[in-house]
């Protein structure tokens, strides 16, 4: 291992020509190679497919504490944003997040199961409007999210050194 991983985690193979895929295998949120990761796994539902929505279980400890029991707010839009970026793979595009709003509306517990659930509401050109909600199993809704993320075209995705075509 490579000291850049040891500080960065950043992947071997980004001294190559790494795909989308490998680079995000240390994702925050979801990718599995971070050791200090979220580690979320999302299912989608494609059922309307103009409309998917992600959805991921989990349960955080005190290693993402802010008010004491309590999700450090940080977290909570983390959460929010991984889960709405979790919308663009099956709508077969490639985004970034340019703007999130966060509704902070109840505490969101530690130690207690949680829902993600994320939601494409439309579409113009290349901004994708988003909506997301972390509940708790009884369906109580803690907080919500809306984003605006941004179709990478193939210019953006060659200065930022990505292998894949988007188009
Ligand atoms: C590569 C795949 C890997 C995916 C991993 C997903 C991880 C989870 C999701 C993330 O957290 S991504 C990381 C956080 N996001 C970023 O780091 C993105 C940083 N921003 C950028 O790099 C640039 O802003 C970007 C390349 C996305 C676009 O730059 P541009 O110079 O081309 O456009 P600009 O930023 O000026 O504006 C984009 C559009 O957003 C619009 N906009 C801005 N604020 C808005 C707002 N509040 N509401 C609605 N629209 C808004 C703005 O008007 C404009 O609309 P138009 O396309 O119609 O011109």
């Amino acid at each position: 291992m490579s000291s850049q991983d040891t500080v960065r985690h950043t992947p071997l193979s980004m001294d190559g020509n790494p795909t989308i895929d490998e680079r995000a295998s240390h994702c925050f949120g979801c990718g599995p190679a971070n050791p200090q990761g979220l580690h979320l796994v999302f299912s989608t539902d494609t059922t309307v497919p103009e409309h998917p929505a992600a959805t991921a279980h989990l349960q955080l400890d005190r290693l993402h504490e802010g008010p004491p029991g309590y999700v450090h707010g940080g977290i909570v839009a983390t959460l929010l944003d991984e889960a709405m970026s979790k919308l663009n793979r099956p709508l077969d595009v490639l985004a970034v997040t340019r703007h999130m709003e966060v509704d902070y509306l109840r505490p969101v517990p530690l130690f207690q199961p949680l829902v993600l659930i994320s939601r494409h509401s439309h579409r113009d050109g290349r901004k994708l409007f988003h909506q997301a909600e972390i509940q708790t199993t009884g369906g109580a809704v803690l907080a919500r999210g809306k984003a605006v993320f941004i179709r990478l075209d193939k210019a953006i995705l060659a200065r930022a050194g990505f292998t894949q075509p988007d188009d």
